[in-house]
C-alpha cells in the first residue's frame, strides 16, 4: 500500500493508460477545504497518479494547479466527480469517486454492439455531460468509450463520462516542445488533427464516432497506423453501418461533418438523440416516430461553440499536432497490428515520411514564429508549487510489492546530487529528479547570502584514467624509492659517513688479515 499525501493510500491498480494508472485507494482521513469532497475516513476512491513524464513538466504542474478549480467544480451526474487533486512531491494525482462498473469499450468488447435505442440513450446521456462541461468552458478533447464508465446502480446502467481536463493537462506546452501528441486517433477530429482552433466541436465529433462505435461494433475509421487513421479522418465519408435507423444516421452523419462549424452543440445532440431513441423503438408511436425522421431540425449547428483556452493552443504551446505513429503494437478490431481505439497515444513528432510536411504526411503547419530561447530560469509558478506540495503533510512509506508499483523507477545513476534547492535557485534542468517518496520541510525563509569562497575545481581524471589496479601503489613505492636515493646521496656527500665507510672498510680488512696471518700459523704447526 502506497500513501499519496496525508489522506489517502494506494491499494490495488485497476487499470494503466497512457497519461497515468488509475488505482483503487481508501481515504485515510478527512481531506482540507482545498478538496472538493472532504470525505471520511476508510472511504474508497478512485486515484489517477499523472504518468512521470507529465509529473515532471513544471508546465503540466502549473495547469494542473491553475485548473484546479474548474475540476474540482465539474460535478454532473454523468460526469465522474473529480474530489481533489493531489501534489506531493513529484507526484500528481487525481482523486476522483470510484466507479463499480467496467468502462464502455470493455462492456463493448464483452457484449458486442448495442442496440440503436440504447446506443443513442447511452450517447444522450454523455451529451448531457458534455453540454455541462462546455458551459463550464471546459472541452474534454478525449472523448472515447474508455473514458465512460458505466455505473451499476438500481435503475440500470448509467454512463459517467471521466478523464476531464487530463487532455488538457497532457497538452503542455513542455511536452509539444519535445514534439508529441497526445491523443486517440480513432477519435480524434479533423481539426486537432490538423493542428487547427480546436473548440467544443471537437468532443461532439468524438461523441459521433463513439455513437457509431456503440451500433456497429468498431469505429468508422481504422488503419494500419495512426496516420491513415487520420488521413481517413481527414479525407473520407464514414460508411453507413447497414440496417441502421434513418434518423440515426443523421445524427451521426451531422457530428463528423468534417467542418466543426457544422456539427450541433452539446445540447441538441442530447435532444436529438431522445427524440430518436423514442421514435426508433418498437413501441414508438406515429407522432414519435414522425419526430424522429425531422431529427434534422434539431442539430442545427452549435452558434457559440466553447474554445479551448488560448494558452492550450497556441503562445505557451504550438497547436496540437497528430502524428505518425507507425508502431504496430495492439490490435483492432478491423486491422490487425494496430488498434486506433487503443488508449490515448503518446505520438512522437518525426519530420520523416509520413510526418508533418514528409511524404505521406498531414499537411504541414506554417511554421511558428521562433520564439526566443527561455532561459532555464526558475519556473514562475514555482512557489505556488511548492505551497501545494506543503499542504500536503510527510509520506510515510509502507510497503508495496515492488512488482505491483507502477511508479516504481528503473534503477539510475544518479549524478552527484546538487546542494539543497533555494527557492530562487536556477535549476539545472526542467527535467526534475525522478520522484522519490520524501519529507518536503516547511519553506524557510532564504538565509542572507554569505560571500562564498570561490570554489575548487573538481579534481578530474588525474593520471590514471584507466583505473590501473594497483597503479597507485606502484606510483607511491617508487617513489618513496626516489626518497630514499636522494637522502642517500645527500648523506654520502654531506656528512662524514664516506670516512666512517673507509675506516670501517679498513678495519674490516685488518681483521681478515689477522684472522689470514692465524691460519698460516696453524697452517704451519700443522705441517
Ligand atoms: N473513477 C474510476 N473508477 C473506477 N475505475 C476507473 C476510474 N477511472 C478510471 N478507471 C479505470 O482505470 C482504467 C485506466 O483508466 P485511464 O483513464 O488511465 O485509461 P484510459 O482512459 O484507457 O487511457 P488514457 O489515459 O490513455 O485515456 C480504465 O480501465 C478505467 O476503467
Amino acid at each position: 500500500m502506497r500513501p499519496v499525501g496525508s489522506k489517502y493510500l494506494l491499494e490495488e491498480p485497476l487499470g494503466r493508460g497512457a497519461t497515468g494508472t488509475v488505482w483503487r485507494a481508501r481515504q485515510r482521513e478527512t481531506a482540507g477545504s482545498e478538496a472538493a469532497v472532504a470525505g471520511q475516513p476508510g472511504e474508497t476512491v478512485a486515484i489517477k497518479v499523472l504518468k512521470e513524464e507529465l509529473a515532471n513538466d513544471p508546465d503540466v504542474v502549473m495547469r494542473f494547479l491553475r485548473e484546479r478549480s474548474v475540476l474540482l467544480r465539474l460535478t454532473h451526474e454523468n460526469i465522474v466527480r473529480t474530489r481533489d487533486l493531489v501534489v506531493e512531491g513529484d507526484l500528481l494525482a487525481l482523486v476522483m469517486d470510484l466507479v463499480e462498473g467496467p468502462d464502455l469499450h470493455r462492456y463493448l468488447r464483452e457484449n458486442g454492439p448495442f442496440s440503436p435505442v440504447a446506443a443513442a440513450l447511452v450517447t444522450a446521456q454523455v451529451a448531457d455531460a458534455l453540454a455541462a462541461s462546455h458551459a463550464d468552458g471546459v472541452v474534454h478533447r478525449d472523448l472515447k468509450p474508455a473514458n465512460v464508465l458505466l455505473s451499476e446502480g438500481p435503475d440500470g446502467m448509467r454512463p459517467l463520462l471521466t478523464d476531464f481536463g487530463i487532455a488538457r493537462l497532457a497538452d503542455s506546452p513542455g511536452l509539444t516542445r519535445t514534439q508529441e501528441f497526445v491523443g486517440t486517433p480513432a477519435y480524434v477530429a479533423p481539426e486537432s488533427a490538423e493542428g487547427r482552433p480546436q473548440t467544443s466541436a471537437v468532443d461532439i465529433y468524438g461523441a459521433g464516432i463513439l455513437l457509431y462505435e456503440l451500433v456497429a461494433g468498431q469505429p468508422p475509421f481504422s488503419g494500419e497506423n495512426s496516420l491513415q487513421v487520420l488521413h481517413r479522418h481527414l479525407g473520407e465519408e464514414p460508411q453507413r453501418p447497414p440496417g441502421l435507423p434513418d434518423p440515426l444516421w443523421t445524427v451521426i452523419e451531422r457530428c463528423l461533418r468534417k467542418q466543426p462549424e457544422e456539427r450541433p452543440g452539446a445540447a441538441g445532440l442530447a435532444r436529438s438523440l431522445r427524440t430518436v431513441a423514442a421514435g426508433v423503438g418498437a413501441q414508438a408511436t406515429p407522432d414519435q416516430a414522425r419526430a424522429a425522421l425531422g431529427v434534422a431540425a434539431l442539430l442545427a449547428p452549435d452558434p457559440q461553440p466553447a474554445t479551448v483556452p488560448e494558452g492550450q493552443l497556441t503562445g505557451e504551446a504550438a497547436p496540437t499536432q497528430v502524428l505518425p505513429n507507425t508502431g504496430q503494437g495492439g490490435a483492432g478490431q478491423g486491422t490487425p497490428g494496430f488498434d486506433p481505439s487503443a488508449p490515448t497515444n503518446v505520438l512522437p513528432q518525426t519530420g520523416g515520411p509520413g510526418g508533418p510536411g514528409g511524404p505521406g504526411g498531414p499537411p504541414q503547419q506554417p511554421p511558428q514564429p521562433q520564439q526566443p530561447p527561455q532561459p532555464d530560469g526558475p519556473h514562475p509558478w514555482q512557489s505556488q508549487m511548492r505551497a501545494a506540495r506543503d499542504r500536503n503533510e510527510q509520506t510515510q512509506v509502507q510497503p508495496l510489492d515492488p512488482s505491483l508499483d507502477p511508479l516504481r523507477r528503473r534503477p539510475q545513476r544518479r549524478p552527484q546530487q546538487p546542494p539543497p534547492q533555494q527557492p530562487q535557485q536556477p535549476q539545472p534542468s526542467r527535467r526534475r529528479q525522478q520522484p522519490q517518496p520524501q519529507r518536503y520541510e516547511p519553506q524557510r525563509p532564504p538565509a542572507p547570502q554569505q560571500p562564498q569562497p570561490p570554489q575548487q575545481p573538481q579534481r578530474r581524471g588525474g593520471a590514471n584514467p584507466m583505473r590501473i589496479p594497483g597503479l597507485g601503489c606502484l606510483k607511491g613505492c617508487l617513489f618513496m624509492i626516489l626518497i630514499l636515493v636522494v637522502i642517500a646521496v645527500l648523506v654520502w656527500n654531506f656528512t662524514p659517513v664516506p670516512e666512517w665507510w673507509a675506516e670501517g672498510q679498513s678495519f674490516w680488512e685488518k681483521t681478515e688479515d689477522f684472522f689470514g696471518s692465524v691460519q698460516d700459523f696453524f697452517d704451519k704447526v700443522g705441517s
